[in-house]
């Protein structure tokens, strides 16, 4: 699904409006009815004694007050702090004259705060995707007395204070932290960078019927693949995957393992032979023809023990990789983890460069090398996949400001050097050379865990070695795939038990799920 901006999101209410030939009042109407059904969902009237409800004045504060009068009906003990405004919206304005008068209804001064207990559930309802400044002066101090209370709050769209797609001009400028963020229709690309998770809290998506005609001709950069279990029965929710473009095709009955690519992978050093272990299991498992490994002299017997499916090369050398295999045989070519950074493998990954005809994922100290050696990032061939975590990412462009900085840096990285970059992360970006950018939305934080981007690298290598995929497609399916099997492994071990081997074994189930036709 794609991230729009802001100023597209005020596009898309209008086109919504026009296009079912609906009212801006019903839309609003259908957004408070979603949010109050999240909260029904999550909070029980008789047990939410004491809900509090602060508005501002545009239409975010609009949704907060149409929400008080059916949370109101709906059994819940509500209350109202508003702010006060020189002009009001006009869906404010209508939702404020049908709001049931029993409702308690306080004016908002810096001295008439409300009394927020920690028991109090606060609907922040101040300000939406409307912001156009930092919060200062009254709407500041209700934030910052807010966040003092350390009462639970839910945010209506956003969190206010926050923009829904650029980093805050004013860092000082207080941001309401809410446990909940119910937002309409499609994410904000602000939900998805670390920098903004204490604010944002765990977001959720509501339907509300936007128009999917806008959706689908709104021009941006962002994209994020969320993914839902498809159902035996066919069902799916909205917006869910396997969408069409980004299904495994089927195995032909016929399929020679020519089809699925042989893999060269140049892994390990002493000490981190596991590296190579962990990612030429996911790469097997991953469903590559063929695999071969090269490893340091020490890790000859422990890949042959380990991965008796593998072909093993020992280099000359027995503590790292110093000399590059003949490339022939091979369809795709993966370098780097646990490689280590000596000069012998620096020049290896140099001839690598340099010699390849074939598809190469990077990903580790391979990264490490480039980003000490950034003459040889000319040499990259186009569409080879890098996989840096933040700071292997640093180490290859520049320490950034922010994530949104960062996320500049990884656009401008993948069209400069016509190349994939998967950013891994929370929600990992997968870059193209074409400036596009897709956040992943399978994972969880066990898997943040030592050879975890190993097993990512394996998958990748599997997916770029397999003839039927094209390279972003073999490359955001890899993706999914990892973080899918993370998934599955949890349910199992807990986040906190996750062990990347644990990610190798659920490889296949994430891969089968994933198959064109699972949904039938
Ligand atoms: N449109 C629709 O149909 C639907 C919209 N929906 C809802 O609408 C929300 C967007 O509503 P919105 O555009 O009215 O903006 P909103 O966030 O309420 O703020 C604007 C007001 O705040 C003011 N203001 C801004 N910054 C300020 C500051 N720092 N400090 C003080 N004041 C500040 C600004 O005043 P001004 O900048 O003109 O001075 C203006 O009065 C969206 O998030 C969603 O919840 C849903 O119901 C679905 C249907
Ligand atoms: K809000």
């Amino acid at each position: 699904m794609k991230l729009l901006s802001a100023a597209q999101i005020r596009e898309l209410d209008q086109a919504t409006i026009r296009e079912q030939r609906t009212t801006s009042t019903e839309l609003m109407e259908r957004a408070a009815t979603a949010v109050a059904e999240w909260l029904l969902s999550h909070y029980d009237p008789h047990t939410a004694t004491d809900v509090l409800l602060l508005c501002g004045p545009g239409n975010n504060g609009g949704d907060g007050l149409a929400l008080a009068r059916l949370l109101y009906y709906a059994g819940y003990a509500v209350r109202l702090a508003l702010l006060p405004a020189e002009k009001y919206s006009d869906d404010y304005q209508h939702n404020h004259h049908v709001l049931p008068k029993i409702i308690p209804v306080q004016e908002l001064a810096t001295d008439a705060l409300p009394d927020i207990q920690p028991t109090t559930l606060v609907i922040d309802a101040l300000f939406g995707t409307g912001l156009t400044r930092p919060l200062a002066g009254l709407p500041a101090d209700v934030v910052r007395h807010l966040n003092a209370s350390h009462a639970r709050v839910v945010a209506i769209d956003l969190p206010s204070g926050l923009l829904a797609d650029a980093p805050q001009p004013d860092p000082e400028a207080p941001v309401v932290r809410a446990a909940h963020t119910v937002s309409f229709g499609l994410p904000k690309l602000a939900f998805l960078l670390p920098q903004n998770a204490e604010y944002v809290g765990e977001w959720h998506l509501q339907d509300i019927r936007l128009s999917q005609q806008f959706i689908d001709h709104a021009d941006t950069p962002w994209h994020f693949t969320r993914y839902t279990k498809p159902q035996p029965d066919g069902w799916a929710a909205p917006h869910t995957v396997p969408q069409p473009e980004l299904q495994l095709p089927r195995r032909n009955k016929f399929a020679y393992k020519n089809t699925f690519g042989h893999a060269l992978l140049l892994a390990g050093s002493r000490g981190k032979v596991g590296a190579a272990v962990l990612s030429s299991g996911a790469c097997l498992r991953g469903g590559v023809g063929l695999l071969t490994v090269a490893v340091p002299g020490c890790g000859y017997d422990i890949i042959q023990t380990t991965r008796p499916e593998a072909m093993c090369l020992a280099d000359t050398q027995a503590d790292f990789i110093s000399e590059l295999p003949d490339l022939k045989p091979y369809q795709a070519i993966g370098i780097g983890p646990g490689l280590g950074q000596e000069e012998a493998s620096r020049a290896v990954l140099e001839k690598l460069l340099r010699e390849a005809q074939v598809p190469l994922v990077i990903d580790a100290d391979a990264l490490n090398l480039l980003g000490a050696h950034r003459e040889l990032l000319d040499l990259l061939p186009e569409n080879t996949v890098l996989t840096p975590h933040l700071g292997e990412f640093a180490r290859l462009t520049e320490k950034t400001k922010d994530d949104y900085h960062r996320l500049d840096l990884l656009r401008d990285f993948a069209q400069r050097h016509r190349c994939i970059v998967v950013l891994k992360g929370a929600y990992t970006a997968t870059a193209a050379p074409d400036g596009q950018v897709y956040f992943n939305g399978t994972g969880n934080p066990g898997m943040g865990t030592g050879g975890s981007g190993d097993v990512l690298t394996g998958l990748l290598l599997a997916l770029r070695a397999d003839q039927r995929l094209d390279p972003l497609l073999a490359t955001r399916l890899a993706v999914l795939a990892h973080g899918r099997a993370g998934d599955l492994a949890a349910a199992h071990t807990g986040e906190a038990g996750l062990l990347a081997g644990d990610l190798v074994q659920h490889i296949g189930p994430a891969l089968r799920e994933l198959e064109a036709g699972s949904l039938g």
